[in-house]
């Protein structure tokens, strides 16, 4: 029988010392997936976790903790692989230590230690890989790891490319770990394995995921990584669209398909993983509220907007106040992708996957899985499109609104409507209240990421705010 590896969970910072931990502290703020400014925070050890038959490869499982941060069971907790290798001497010559992920070198009474980021290091890869799919993987040289690689980039997490993984359509995978650990089934987890079994070929194809054992029960705590089939010949969507745009070549076609393909994910999950409880207006607007509260709070620049923003939102919830009391209830709420953006789909020869379901990483995990309006999801491309425009440098000034346009009409050809629907006037009023939604997280990102863009969405909660 094939098994997968045995992941076993020990609490605190069981084989990690002091001084890795120390390393540790410096290191960790300078990585591009760690998710909080460093200042003031501290690192808990919570678990620590290595696989059965694997040797040197620890996982810490760190919790941060500092102002603004949550404490306890809410705490933000990260995923930090690790392969341990004892060595006779200190490594002296760090040329080229970043490629081959060394982090450093510890020397304790018991021996000296070389500490490699587990991320870029193919004793890892073989220790989730061969826990997170039966049979794969066994021996550390295995077919299955031939030509592996990290992938470049800007990345939340850790994706590592398996050109030799065999699957039932071809060859490849893709193996992301998880560098936010949140308690509870992972959506990046649950989602796409929901899909393929509905049997949806919209996302890279789920081939197994990582979890995080309970120690006191049977249901995983969380999970760690997840397995998916490698989409050949692929495009970042967001690339292609800047593409398109720099040569001012129409992207309606693209964008079309896009809107169809987004609107069979809306009808797939509602249909697989059961539509959530209905629109409440109050609650829902009042998440809205808080979440703009919060952008002025951390953005000088947004000052202008905020009565704009507020006359928007009051006329959203005095609409939907109406309708609710009209119909006698609003639509239900349901899964959605909630970070949906033109870098989360794949064009492929197979047509568009998408990819990355785990919501906007700057929120709150509950508020991230929380069955949501598809329009949200809407809203994030509308968004996105308009990026493409203004990175790409489009010339042509109906560039972006031909995009957008080219997308919804593909999305309401796909979607199927639910009896409950809003209304189209209503829908076009929380559209634009999303819009302005995203565009807000979108500023605030930028501020703390990439000054030199805030200016896209700055410009996007004016233009809404005028329309
Ligand atoms: N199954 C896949 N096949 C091919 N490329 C993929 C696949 N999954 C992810 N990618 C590539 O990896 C990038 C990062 O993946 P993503 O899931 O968005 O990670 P992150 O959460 O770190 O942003 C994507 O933008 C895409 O280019
Ligand atoms: O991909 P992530 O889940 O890490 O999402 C975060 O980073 C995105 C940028 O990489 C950011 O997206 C914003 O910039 C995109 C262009 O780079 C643009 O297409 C999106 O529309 C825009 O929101 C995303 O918001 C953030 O959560």
């Amino acid at each position: 029988m094939k098994l997968t590896r045995p992941v076993h969970v020990t609490p605190g910072a069981a084989h990690l010392t002091p001084e890795v931990l120390r390393l540790l502290d410096t290191w960790l703020p300078g990585q591009r997936w760690y998710p909080v400014p460093a200042d003031g925070v501290t690192h808990e050890p919570w678990l620590t976790v290595t696989f059965g038959g694997v040797a040197d490869v620890v996982v810490a499982l760190l919790r941060l903790a500092g102002p603004g941060l949550a404490a306890g069971d809410e705490s933000l907790v990260i995923q930090v692989p690790l392969v341990l290798t004892p060595t006779a001497e200190p490594e002296q010559d760090t040329a080229g230590t970043e490629a081959a992920g060394l982090i450093g070198t510890v020397t304790t009474a018991s021996g000296t230690v070389t500490v490699h980021d587990g991320g870029v290091h193919p004793a890892a890869w073989h220790a989730y890989l061969s826990a997170a799919l039966p049979g794969a993987c066994q021996e550390a040289d295995c077919a299955e790891l031939r030509d592996a690689r990290r992938i470049a980039g800007e990345q939340s997490n850790t994706s590592v490319v398996l050109p030799g993984l065999p699957h039932t359509a071809g060859q490849g995978g893709m193996l992301k770990i998880l560098r936010t650990v949140a308690l509870g089934p992972h959506p990046d987890v649950v989602i796409p394995e929901a899909l393929t079994r509905a049997g949806w070929d919209g996302v890279p194809r789920f081939l197994g995921a990582v979890p995080l054992p309970d120690p006191a029960g049977d249901t995983p705590l969380a999970h760690l990584a997840v397995l998916s089939e490698l989409v050949h010949d692929a495009t970042d969507g967001f690339e292609l669209a800047c593409a398109h745009a720099g040569r001012d070549e129409d992207f309606g076609e693209r964008a079309a398909e896009l809107g169809a393909v987004v609107a069979h994910l809306h009808t797939t999950l509602r249909d697989a993983l059961g539509p959530g409880p209905a629109l409440e207006p109050a609650g829902f607007m009042g998440v809205l509220r808080r979440r703009a509260a919060e952008a002025f709070a951390d953005v000088p620049d947004l000052a202008p907007h905020r009565a704009g923003v507020t006359a928007l939102y009051d006329a959203v919830s005095a609409r939907l106040a109406a309708v609710g009391e009209a119909a006698g209830g609003l639509v239900r709420l349901q899964p959605v992708h909630g970070d949906l953006h033109l870098g989360q789909a794949l064009y492929s020869p197979d047509g568009w996957k998408v990819l990355d379901f785990e919501g906007e990483p700057q929120r709150p995990v509950a508020e991230r899985t929380a069955p949501d309006l598809p329009l949200r999801d809407v809203a994030g491309m509308l968004r996105s499109l308009d990026y493409a425009g203004a990175v790409g440098r489009a010339t042509d000034p109906h560039w972006v609104s031909h995009a957008q346009l080219a997308f919804l009409e593909g999305y309401r050809q796909g979607s199927d409507t639910p009896d409950d629907a809003l209304d189209v006037a209503t829908a076009e009023l929380m559209l634009r209240a999303l819009t302005v939604d995203k565009a807000l997280y979108e500023v605030v990102y930028e501020f703390r990421h990439r000054p030199a863009w805030m200016h896209i969405p700055l410009a996007a909660v004016e233009r809404v705010l005028r329309a």
